[in-house]
């Protein structure tokens, strides 16, 4: 039933106007799966490749399309995905772009579960999912690679941990960013925003706490329930590899490595962090590894550009000690499989898995499913804006469905 038919993969826009690769995929039945690739800006140096969308498709229509097509079963994705492995040949994806792998290996899955008549999240997570959802992470204010002239720190993010159900943390995550913008005002400072949604005034790090936090407590008190603050530091785009130290340009502050752990343990303090996302050099797991031990028990380390969603690269933390929680993108590594086992392997070592978009996004909201399916505790998806609310209203009506 599951057999595929046909593959058929186009270029489509992504969120900031980039072709991007979408793949259908139709199985012998008339089981039906699409779904395009997402696409960074901050990427981490060990990503898997994206290829220009239209040499990715070119590639993938030659060697992993006539692999699959009346070969492979839709039902069955590792099977699918260690073709597209082999027909890629590289360790990288960098013959077929892991933005075709990824399309064609979420494109099958959803094709396997239409088959089934199950949701992707049903499908994926099996009769054994566990009951939770996720907390959604909203981007209300940032910069770094992703807004001109803002913070330094790429994303703060509201993270409604006491929300009694999703629908309520989505609508607190969409108010915080409301807050921040009354914020703004009343302070006259006019700001644009970001790729991926957030505000991105022209501020120094200290000011956006200020404001975050503010925001923060405001929609605290209007909906009665525990919002949390959480960051992306992303600070391989600020670290300096010759001098060693961490560049904060627009406060004019430099930090050494032991600078930047105190520093980063610090905010965790002042500031409740609930999570902290990439807040050391993607090749310093030593660093990584000091972090953890000071506050690793506060809150969650996240490596993002740490890991890039690599099994090899999490055993060398977990062997380290270096965070402990691993950042999940299916298109840093290129498919769906890499993706579970590197999910397997951190919950097998105690380490929570972050379900995350890429700041280039479309309407795809497989990483909605995903996170529900592997019962991750938060989901990094946005606040506002449509590429970030297809996932979040995917969210919500998947609770409305599973309950
Ligand atoms: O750093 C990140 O976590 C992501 C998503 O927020 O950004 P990008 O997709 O640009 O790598
Ligand atoms: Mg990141």
């Amino acid at each position: 039933m599951t057999l595929i038919t046909e593959i058929r993969l186009r270029r489509i826009l992504d969120s900031r106007g980039n072709p991007t690769v979408e793949a259908d995929v139709v199985t012998e039945s008339g089981g039906f799966g699409r779904a395009a690739a997402p696409s960074g800006a901050s990427t981490g140096e060990y990503e898997a490749i994206e290829l220009p969308a239209d040499e990715a498709i070119a590639a993938a229509r030659e060697h992993a399309v006539p692999r699959l097509v009346g070969e492979a079963y839709a039902g069955n994705q590792r099977e699918i995905d260690t073709i597209l492995r082999a027909a890629d040949g590289t360790d990288d994806f960098s013959e077929i772009g892991a933005n075709s792998a990824v399309a064609i290996s979420m494109a099958a899955a959803k094709a396997g579960a239409d088959v089934l008549g199950a949701p992707l999240f049903q499908h994926l997570g099996g009769a054994f999912r566990g009951e939770n959802f996720p907390t959604p992470l909203g981007n209300v204010v940032g910069g770094g690679e992703h807004a001109a002239d803002a913070t330094d720190i790429q994303e703060f993010l509201s993270a409604p941990v006491g929300a009694p159900s999703v629908e309520d943390a989505v609508f607190a995550n969409a108010a915080v960013h409301g807050a921040v913008a009354d914020l703004l005002e009343e302070r006259d400072l006019p700001s644009g925003k970001g790729d991926e949604g957030a505000w991105a005034p022209s501020v120094d790090d200290e000011e956006a706490f200020e404001i975050v936090d503010e925001a923060v407590s405001q929609v605290e008190d209007e909906v009665g329930f525990n919002i949390g603050f959480g960051l992306d530091v992303a600070a391989a785009e600020m670290y300096d590899a010759e001098s060693g130290t961490y560049e904060y340009e627009s406060a004019g502050v430099s930090r050494d490595t032991d600078e930047q752990i105190a520093y980063i343990a610090e905010l965790v303090d002042e500031y409740d962090l609930v999570y902290v996302e990439d807040p050391l050099d993607e090749n310093d797991y030593d660093a990584f590894a000091d972090l953890t031990d000071e506050v690793g028990d506060q809150t969650l380390v996240c490596g993002d550009d740490l890991f890039v969603t690599n099994t090899d690269r999490l055993t060398e933390g977990i062997d380290r000690g270096a965070a402990n929680s691993i950042l999940i993108k299916p298109n840093q590594i290129g498919t769906l499989t890499d993706a579970f086992d590197a999910i397997e392997l951190a919950t097998a070592n105690g380490y929570e898995s972050v379900i995350s978009h890429r700041s280039g996004e479309t309407e795809d909201t497989t990483i909605a499913h995903l996170a529900v399916a592997t019962d991750a505790p938060f989901i990094k998806t946005g606040a506002v804006g449509g590429e970030r609310t297809a996932k979040l209203n995917e969210l919500i009506r998947i609770a409305d469905d599973a309950t």
